[in-house]
């Protein structure tokens, strides 16, 4: 490897694996204002000490380690092909140590590439500045979070604030709702970046481009500085907490841009980033590739391993494969323990498995919405990487006929799933269990063992149906199989709370 590829990889390396200083700020702040064993507060718990592990271990924050997208400064004359080369070469040895989670899909075949290439991967954008020196930015967004971003075209009526107008009001209230229909799916407490103006792609890009400025910063526009306070304070009084789980902080920074717009558009565009904000910077010499300086790290933040946690002796044990019995007794806000065998799947699977058998006896049975981060020992043997939970809600189409057609008890993931998946748990007999996203070596920690794997050629590592035997994975039961859901009840709570910030601030 050339210097400038190995100064690429370190970017990426210590991008997916070491949370930047204004970040871990920002997660310290939320952590002290939520309240001791409060559910919030466990999620907190559980993410700092999943950021420890991961800087201690070198490996991924969270297993998705996103759409790897370059940002990249560059003199007048500097060969942007090589350069160019020179990412894709570093990107692949990430992915092949594991740094990365091999995340490039054809979107038609669903075939991964498995080394993170392929058209369109990695975002790779250039600009020419009249500085010697290269400056390389890194986002690693992941895509629970880029799910949630939304873009509005202003004049519309916004559900709970109603019409918002082309003026700073109707921003406002774009900005509230963006933050309200996020609730825990992205891995709240989340960051979002807001881009005023443009079209819709470049709205977009702008509203990206926000979530590249440091965190403390001051927004040099007045106006804007004012709005960016406002949202920090009042997103606050949704409640949504981290995790959805109800809590006093939604919101962990809010960044604004503006950009001329064309006379008939006026977008309000939003990008949401999960509470594992992975950005960094370097700045590298052109021709010898040696990095000069880290961006974002000027004034360097220490995290400690929280003494709090998933209380385990106080914890329900939850022996796979589990009885009915005992999952009927369960009701939302109990802490489990799953030990014995879980099966990962995700999408692919669960529309495979619509219209066919599943390769192992699921009587009883855990499932885990999560697409690990994996590598395969030179003896063959496969090792858990990075290992938290994705987004359930994709499932909501199929999980409920699923869990009735193979007789799963225990459904594990995080942002909670909707009437008809509810509907099916009390019908069958099951529960859902909501981990911590992003908390991915946190869970690694409780594989012992990788029994097997199926569907790993057709479907790839993230989607492949691995059978971990794990040992004490905590979770919490967020909806039972009594007709409750945390979810909804937050969904609602929040609700009403938004309808509460109806009244004109900017007017
Ligand atoms: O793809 C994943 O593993 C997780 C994803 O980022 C999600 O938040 O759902
Ligand atoms: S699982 Fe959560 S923390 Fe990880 S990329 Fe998705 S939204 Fe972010």
């Amino acid at each position: 490897m050339s210097t400038m590829q190995e100064s690429l990889y370190q970017l990426i390396t210590e991008t997916s694996t070491n949370l930047p200083p204004d970040v871990r700020r920002a997660i310290k702040r939320a952590e002290m204002q939520e309240e001791l064993g409060s559910r919030a507060a466990l999620a907190l718990e559980t993410i700092v000490d999943n950021i420890v592990s991961a800087e201690e271990d070198v490996q991924p924050i969270c297993q998705d380690t996103g759409m790897p997208t370059f940002i990249v400064k560059c003199p007048v004359g500097f060969n942007q092909i090589e350069f160019e080369k020179d990412i894709k070469v570093a990107v692949v040895r990430a992915t092949k140590e594991g740094k990365l989670r091999p995340n490039s899909v054809d979107p038609l075949t669903g075939k991964n590439s498995g080394d993170n290439l392929g058209p369109g991967t990695p975002v790779v954008h250039f600009h020419q500045w009249e500085k010697d020196d290269v400056e390389v930015r890194l986002i690693l967004k992941g895509g629970g979070c880029e799910n949630k971003n939304i873009q509005y075209a202003l004049p519309m009526d916004i559900p709970g604030l109603g019409r918002a107008g082309r003026d700073l009001e109707g921003i406002r209230k774009c900005i509230l709702h963006a933050v309200y229909q996020a609730q825990g799916y992205g891995c709240s407490a989340g960051f979002i970046g807001v881009g005023i103006g443009g079209d819709r792609t470049t709205g977009y890009e702008l509203a990206k481009e926000q979530l590249f400025r440091d965190l403390e910063d001051t927004n040099p526009n007045e106006s804007l500085a004012e709005l960016e306070s406002y949202i920090m304070e009042n997103a606050n009084h949704l409640e949504i907490g981290t995790m959805g789980f109800g809590g006093k902080v939604t919101l962990l920074g809010c960044k604004i841009g503006v950009m001329n717009r064309i006379p008939a558009s006026f977008y309000v565009s939003v990008a949401y980033n999960c509470w594992a904000f992975r950005r960094l910077g370097i700045v590298v010499h052109p021709v010898s590739g040696e990095i000069k300086h880290w961006m974002y790290r000027e004034k360097p933040e220490e995290m400690q391993r929280p003494a709090g946690g998933f209380d385990v002796d106080k914890a329900i044990v939850l022996q796979a494969p589990i009885s009915e019995e005992s999952i009927r007794s369960l009701k939302v806000g109990d802490v489990v323990l799953i030990k014995g065998e879980m099966h990962t799947g995700r999408d692919e699977l669960h529309k495979y498995l619509m219209h066919n058998d599943a390769p192992v006896d699921l009587q009883g049975g855990v499932l885990y919405h999560c697409g690990p981060v994996m590598l395969q020992d030179e003896s063959g043997e496969w090792h858990v990487k990075a290992a938290g939970p994705t987004t359930s809600s994709r499932e909501e189409p199929y999980q409920a006929d699923i869990i009735d057609k193979f007789g799963l008890r225990a459904i594990i993931g995080k942002g909670g799933m909707g009437q008809k998946t509810l509907d099916g748990l009390q019908k069958s007999g099951a529960v859902y269990l909501n981990a911590i996203g992003g908390a991915a070596q946190y869970y690694a920690r409780s594989v012992k063992k990788v029994n097997g794997v199926d569907f790993l050629d057709k479907f790839g590592v993230p989607e492949a149906m691995w059978h971990l035997e794990v040992d004490a994975f905590p979770a919490i039961v967020t909806m039972d199989a009594h007709g409750n859901s945390l979810h909804k009840d937050v969904a609602d709570a929040s609700m009403v709370k938004l309808e509460d910030l109806k009244d004109p601030v900017f007017a």
